[in-house]
Order: C-alpha cells, then structure tokens, then sequence
C-alpha cells in the first residue's frame, strides 16, 4: 500500500526508495537513500528536485520493493563470473569479475522482458568483457511489483545461464606474411607488430612470422608447417583482393578442410576469409586490418579465440550491423 505525504508534513518519516537529482552536464545521481529519516533542512533539497510529496510505503503480501526485486533477479541471472553490488535508484549492475566472451541467451533474455514490469539490459552477445566491465543492468519498473513476476525471472535463470563469460585459450599463433614488397624488403611490415599486439590483449602469442612472398605454393606449405608444428591458428596476411599477385584465398582453400567463407558483409574486411583445417582455424587477413583499428577481424578473433567453432549462417548474419 503506498499513501502519499506532503513533504512539510514528512518530517520524521523514513523515505521508501532511493531518491534521484539530475543537473545536466553535471550529477546524475542519488540524493537521498531509501530509509533516509526526513529532516526538516531536507525539505528545500526535495522541493528542488521537484518533489512536493514522498510515499510512505506499507507492502502487502505477494509485493516485493524495487530494491528487492532487483536484488533477487540479480542473484538468479548472475553467473559464477559476475558480482553485483547493493541496488542505486532501485537498479543492481551485474559487473565481469574476469576477462572472457560474454555469450547472452537472446531467447531467455527476450523471454525475461517480456515480462511486464521486468527490465533487463544487456551488452550484446559475443562482447569482449574485461574485468570490472559491466553486462547487465536490471530493476523492476514500478516501486513496488508482484512477487510472482520476479519468481517467473527465477524459473527462466534456473533452466540454464541467461549470461556467462567464456574465457579465452592461451593460443600458440602462426604468421604467414605474403607479398612480394615485403620479402624484397622494399616496405618495412605492418601486420606482424598489428596482429601480435591484438593477440596479446587475449593472452595469445605469435610462435613465429614467415614471410613468404607471392607464390600459392609456398603459403599454402607455411601453413600446413605450422600446424605441424603444433600451431592453435594461422592468420596469412595481405593478398586477399583481386589483383594477379594476390594469391591468399587460393592457397588457404588449397589446404583446408573447411571453408567457412570467403568474403564477409562487414567493412572494414569485407575480403576476410575463414577456413579450418583439421579443426585449426585460419584467418586470410586483407590489408585494412593494418589500417582500420576495427575490422571483421576484432569481430570473429575472440570468437575463435574462445575456442567456439564459427559457422557460415553466422558469418552471414554479420551484415546487420556490418558497416562498422
Ligand atoms: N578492384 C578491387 N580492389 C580492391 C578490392 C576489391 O574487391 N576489388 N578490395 C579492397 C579491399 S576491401 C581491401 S581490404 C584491400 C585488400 O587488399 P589485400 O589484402 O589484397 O592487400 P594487398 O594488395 O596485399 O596490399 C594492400 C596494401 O597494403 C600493403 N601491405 C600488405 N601487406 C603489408 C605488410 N605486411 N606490411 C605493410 N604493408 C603491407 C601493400 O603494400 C599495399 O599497399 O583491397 C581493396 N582493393
Ligand atoms: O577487406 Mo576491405 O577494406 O573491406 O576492408
């Protein structure tokens, strides 16, 4: 039950929910915290925020505070990877607690908001989370909601992980660099320091380069040398478009097993190409990668990286959204 009060007549009673003040440019925030005891030099700071009544809050059986509820729905759908703490303004944030691929249920997670009254946010699927980044932010809309709605956000968590983290494989990482003005030394190369600065943020290493030139041949054998060599992934760099020279995709399709595509709907790198062989994933890197600072490449790395096999339906997929 929820009565309103005037503030001048509140003097002594127990605020029922965090209370917020908002300056542009400036504070977004709480002012007052739920069961703050109203004194009478609050009463200018509540009136300039706007609010000339307070609710004094009695809950009847079956409803639960926004406060509550928030904090029930937060210990369902965090994962053992996440921590939350207390609620501010009747919301809880679910925090990583360690680095990883954050993989959302889109399904559960459309299930859970088209709960009336229930709203959960989340970073998209496939986010690259570090520590401390948050994933979710959650509350009930109203300041006080039926029970069995959050009971309902119960049953859809204990199915299975609405949101987990995966963490990232320690990848042993091959090189292949063709082209020709890179063997005769007549340009100093760009993708090795590029690639392995963007490895080592997941933890990964490059074992060794090779720089191979042109020839199909001579790629396609760096990179069976390499898994021989007990290579996790191979990125070839450079020749991936259209020209005569450029010899990449050929001598990648030469040797895998799969290939997942040749091309991708996302600029930049939009001439990536992935393929498998025998389970080892390959990457034909197109020249943008040395250029733009986000590709197709930032896109399915830490996908692959997280050990998840990349199929062509979700490659395809990419296009929404693509023109990054
Ligand atoms: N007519 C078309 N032109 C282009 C197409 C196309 O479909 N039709 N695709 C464009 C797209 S998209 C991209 S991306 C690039 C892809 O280029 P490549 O992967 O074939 O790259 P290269 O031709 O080998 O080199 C391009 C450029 O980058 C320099 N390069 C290459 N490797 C290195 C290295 N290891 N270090 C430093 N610099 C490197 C190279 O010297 C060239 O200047 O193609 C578009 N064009
Ligand atoms: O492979 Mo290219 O520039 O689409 O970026």
């Amino acid at each position: 039950m929820k009565k309103e009060v005037r503030v001048q007549d509140a003097i002594g009673m127990r605020l029922a929910h965090d209370l917020t003040r908002i300056v542009p440019g400036e504070f977004k925030g709480r002012l007052f915290k739920k069961g703050h005891l109203i004194a009478e030099e609050d009463i200018p700071a509540l009136l300039d925020i706007g609010k000339e009544h307070i609710y004094i809050l009695q809950l009847t059986a079956g409803e639960l505070h926004e406060d509550d509820a928030a904090l029930r729905m937060g210990a369902a759908l965090a994962g053992e990877q996440m921590t939350f703490g207390e609620p501010h303004e009747g919301k809880v944030v679910l925090k990583a607690n360690q680095q990883g691929l954050l993989k959302v249920d889109v399904e559960r997670l459309f299930a859970i908001n088209m709960i009336d009254e229930i709203a959960v946010v989340a970073k998209q699927t496939d986010t690259v989370l570090a520590p401390g980044d948050k994933i979710v932010g959650l509350r009930a809309i109203p300041l006080t909601v039926a029970e069995e709605k959050v009971e309902q956000v119960e049953r859809i968590a204990a199915d299975g992980a609405v949101f987990s983290i995966k963490p990232f494989q320690r990848m042993k990482v091959g090189v292949v660099t063709t082209g020709s003005e890179v063997l005769n030394g007549r340009i100093e190369d760009k993708f090795g320091p590029r690639v392995r600065e963007k490895l080592e943020r997941f933890g990964s290493e490059v074992i060794e380069q090779k720089i191979v030139g042109d020839r199909l041949e001579d790629i396609a054998q760096a990179i069976v040398e390499f898994q021989q060599n007990g290579a996790d992934l191979v990125l070839c760099t450079g020749g991936m478009s259209v020209d005569p020279d450029d010899r990449t995709p050929g001598a990648i399709k030469r040797v895998a097993t799969e290939v997942v595509s040749y091309g991708m709907p996302v600029l930049p790198g939009s001439m990536m190409m992935l393929a498998y062989r025998e389970g080892m994933p390959i990457f034909g890197l197109p020249g943008c990668v040395i250029f733009d600072d986000f590709t197709s490449f930032d896109i399915l790395l830490p996908r692959v990286l997280a050990g998840e096999k990349v199929t062509r339906a979700e490659v395809a997929r990419l296009g929404h959204g693509g023109l990054l």
